[in-house]
């Protein structure tokens, strides 16, 4: 097991059985358990709300009883929104997954207990789990969604297991241009600004600069500046055509 395993108890609806597994799959998770699904198991519409991720719905295994569900497992959380006056750890998710990172490296198994969508866990039910997990939500309107909630908890196991590292991220098309290749470019500016007498008398020297910070800060790449070179020579070219 190298991975937390999400327990739903008794959820009723298949979507949101289906947006369980999506979730999963979304932040690398697929073991999944079920306890006595509300209607019966498999249901209709939960491959569809899935939405592909039915490797995790094909191997979902079936439980009768939360404690058969939690049986081989060495660490397990239970999920609520409410305080339920045991006396456990009470860890929020970021945290949670760290502890459950930590386990699972040490070879236990970890499990994450869900609650039925219209009345949660029971308390002897959370009474079996080793801590409780809840989520920093506004006290007045605490109860997300079942899916949203494993979805939660699926995204800090991943970021822990991560170290939150993005599967792709910005990218400069060529480096930023070598110095050398700036300063012949500004000289170039400089001088056909000069043919046009576009500095004043005795401003040059601070406008040249002021221009050169402009292009420092823009960070132009090799490619951007020759872009450049070569549209300011177009202009240049095209005015000493006309004026011949
Ligand atoms: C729709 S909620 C159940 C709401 C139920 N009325 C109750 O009060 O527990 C379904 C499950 O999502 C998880 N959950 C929802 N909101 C949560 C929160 N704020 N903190 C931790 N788990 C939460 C729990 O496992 C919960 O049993």
């Amino acid at each position: 097991m190298l991975h937390p395993i999400i327990i739903l108890v008794e959820p009723q609806l298949a979507e949101n059985i289906g947006m369980v597994a999506r979730a999963m799959a979304n932040f690398g998770l697929s073991d999944l358990r079920l306890v006595s699904p509300r209607n019966g198991w498999p249901k209709k519409g939960a491959h569809s709300a899935a939405s592909g991720a039915t490797h995790v719905l094909e191997g979902a295994k079936l439980y009768d009883t939360a404690r058969e569900a939690i049986a081989d497992l060495n660490y397990v959380f239970a999920t609520t929104a409410r305080e339920r006056g045991q006396m456990k750890r009470v860890f929020g998710p970021e945290p949670a997954m760290a502890e459950a990172h930590a386990r699972i490296a040490s070879g236990q198994g970890v499990g994450i207990l869900f609650g039925r969508e219209r009345t949660g866990l029971e308390n002897d039910e959370i009474s079996l789990a080793d801590a409780i997990v809840t989520f920093p939500v506004d006290p007045k309107f605490s109860s997300l969604n079942l899916a949203q909630a494993v979805l939660l908890m699926s995204y800090e196991w991943q970021r822990r297991a991560t170290g939150g590292a993005l599967p792709f991220g910005s990218e400069q098309s060529t480096p930023p241009a070598p110095r050398e290749m700036l300063v012949s470019f500004f000289d170039y500016i400089e001088s056909e600004l000069d043919a046009v007498n576009f500095y004043p008398e005795d401003k040059k020297p601070i406008m040249a600069r002021n221009m050169r910070d402009i292009f420092h800060r823009l960070q132009l790449s090799e490619q951007d500046v020759r872009t450049l070179r070569g549209a300011i020579r177009a202009i240049a070219e095209g005015r000493r055509l006309r004026n011949r």
